[in-house]
């Protein structure tokens, strides 16, 4: 069902700082901040030859890695995210599995316009699942 992986996700607590260091220290190429006050983060992605990373920073009052970093203050690794066909029948069977869909359960468009569910750490060996619709 999953197929590439779309993207690896790390929460830090100041997205500037970040972005230099993986621009200037690692060579990378890194995107312009984009905040999506939807899903309470500001985020930028840096394109990889063979997939991306997602640097995440929270935004307004609750977002989820605000709260990810008042565990983890030095940051971390957030997600991981698998990309799917069809994410609503991806849905479906996972749900019939047992796992938990987080939030409402329907799909939100995430930052790279397609639509995105997540699905709770505790039932995938302790990491944070995100599947995009491609
Ligand atoms: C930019 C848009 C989009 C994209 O297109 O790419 C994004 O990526 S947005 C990314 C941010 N959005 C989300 O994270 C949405 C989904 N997240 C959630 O619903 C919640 O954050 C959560 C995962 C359910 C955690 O909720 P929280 O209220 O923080 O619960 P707890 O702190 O009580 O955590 C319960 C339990 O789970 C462990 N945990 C929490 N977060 C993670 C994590 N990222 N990775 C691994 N484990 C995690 C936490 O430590 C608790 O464990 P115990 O302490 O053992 O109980
Ligand atoms: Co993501």
């Amino acid at each position: 069902m999953i197929g590439r992986l779309n993207h690896v996700a790390i929460a830090v607590r100041d997205l500037a700082a970040a972005s230099a260091l993986y621009r200037g220290t690692l060579g990378a190429d890194v995107s312009a901040p984009q905040q999506l006050p939807e899903h309470g983060v500001t985020v930028v992605f840096i394109t990889l030859p063979n997939t991306k990373i997602e640097l995440l920073e929270p935004l307004g009052a609750n977002s989820p890695i605000a709260r990810f970093l008042e565990k983890n203050p030095d940051g971390g690794m957030h997600h991981i995210c698998y990309e799917v066909d069809d994410i609503v029948a991806a849905r479906d069977r996972l749900k019939q599995a047992g796992a938990r869909v987080l939030g409402d359960g329907e799909p939100k468009i995430g930052a790279h316009g397609k639509p995105v569910l997540f699905l709770h750490p505790k039932d995938f060996s302790g990491t944070l699942v995100e599947l995009e619709q491609v």
